[in-house]
């Protein structure tokens, strides 16, 4: 018999019981579910990540929609539990969904919900900032001045890697990869090398509308080549971040021999998923090349580190945290409450999943829509949406 977790009650005379396995940053959240006509419960239990079977305590016996976290296992059992209680709504708090088992929650005729788009800049802004801390080793040098070991200017402290002038390249430049390659191309000047399944003719025509403007300056212009393969990316690039989905022809994508054909001296970044990454075989290269230098937010077992690499003074990591603005996740929280609001009340779902804005101002009523469901063809939804009309 599972445990009886604890929760907080939002509306509690809500027609529709709705169930947050987290607490959710803002509270504009809860006041579009509960003006939906929900019983918001939220999970306040004291631990980091529920278990299939805390969650299926959660669902209970009647339960109309979900809001989950990327950290769950959302699989046949849950999907299967959540149709037994009534339910048809979930909705992850991300935009990426590869905790979650689509097939089978369309199985169980139950919608999926993401959060794409509000998230786009905060990510790209976290690679950026792990670009810079691993090109020019803030960490490293911010540990040195705390243990006090600084003592005087001398021409070879810390020295790194200049970014102007040289190539990044992004595996994956879909919404956050191109955000990123725009942030460094603008930024520090960079060339850009990138290798996607499609064609990003934005990002291309962007990077060349920017070369046209520093030549008219008479700067060197930037320049932009879209690679055949992954390996002409690790090969060219200075500097090369990671920003593809976690799919079977993602995972471990970059491994032994693909860390090899990188420069000596080159930058990673992976804000995408820890798994892209071979993290063992990195660890080895990272000991075997000094000058090769990491930035992580996502690693291969979350919330662990491979053993060794908490060690190594050339990489950078942080504990998954490139969403982490209050802006991004008071919207990502509004957008896993539409999905599950929207679909319960009976709403299409929203035509253009890339623009998202009209559901996040929060001064006007949001479209009566599903923001983003990704197996909507699959469940045969409607698309629609009126924006300005209220929920
Ligand atoms: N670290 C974080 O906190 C954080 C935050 C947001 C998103 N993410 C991750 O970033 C991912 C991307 O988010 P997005 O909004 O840019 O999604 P997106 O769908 O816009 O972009 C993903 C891109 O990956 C490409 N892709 C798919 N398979 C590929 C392959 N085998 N090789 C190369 N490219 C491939 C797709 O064509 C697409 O252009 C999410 O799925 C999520 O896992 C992480
Ligand atoms: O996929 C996502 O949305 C992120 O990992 C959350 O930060």
């Amino acid at each position: 018999m599972a445990k009886q977790l604890r929760v907080q009650v939002w509306n509690p005379a809500g027609k529709h019981r709705v169930v947050s396995t987290k607490p959710m940053p803002g509270t504009r959240w809860i006041g579009l579910l509960t003006a939906a006509g929900c019983r918001v419960e939220v999970c306040t239990e004291n631990k980091t990540i529920l278990s299939v079977e805390d969650i299926r305590s959660l669902i209970g016996t009647q339960c109309d929609g979900v809001i989950g976290q990327l950290t769950e296992d959302w699989g046949e059992e849950l999907f299967a539990a959540l149709r037994k209680a009534g339910g048809h709504a979930f909705s992850n708090m991300a935009v990426g969904y590869n905790n979650v088992d689509v097939d089978a929650a369309t199985r169980n005729g139950i919608s999926v919900g993401n959060t794409p788009g509000v998230l786009t800049e905060t990510t790209a802004e976290l690679a950026a900032a792990l670009t810079l801390a691993a090109a020019r080793r803030v960490v490293e040098a911010d540990d040195f001045m705390r243990a006090g070991k600084y003592e005087g200017w001398i021409p070879t402290l810390f020295v790194g890697n200049l970014l102007k002038g040289q190539t990044v390249g992004v595996v994956g430049a879909g919404r956050i990869g191109a955000a990123y390659a725009r942030m460094m191309i603008e930024g520090f000047k960079m060339n850009l090398i990138y290798y996607d399944l499609y064609q990003s003719t934005r990002l291309e025509n962007y990077v060349t509308a920017y070369g046209e403007f520093l030549k008219s300056r008479r700067e060197v212009p930037v320049t932009w080549k879209r690679a055949t393969t992954v390996e002409e990316v690790l090969g060219e690039a200075d500097v090369v971040s990671l920003h593809p989905v976690l799919d079977k022809t993602t995972y471990h994508l970059i491994n032994k021999e693909r860390l090899a054909l990188m420069k000596k001296e080159a930058i990673l970044v992976n804000a995408s998923r820890g798994p892209v990454i071979d993290e063992a075989a990195l660890v080895e290269h990272l000991k075997e090349n000094p000058m090769f230098r990491v930035g992580l937010d996502v690693f291969e077992d979350e919330p662990h580190m491979k053993p060794g690499l908490e060690k190594l003074p050339n990489a950078v990591v942080v504990p998954h945290i490139a969403s982490a603005s209050k802006w991004t996740r008071e919207g990502m929280a509004t957008l896993a409450a539409l999905n599950v609001a929207a679909k319960i009340k009976g709403y299409p779902v929203w035509h253009d999943s890339n623009n998202v804005e009209p559901f996040l101002d929060e001064n006007s009523t949001p479209p009566l829509a599903c923001p983003s469901i990704v197996n909507s063809k699959a469940l045969g939804l409607r698309i629609g949406g009126k924006p300005e009309s209220k929920l």
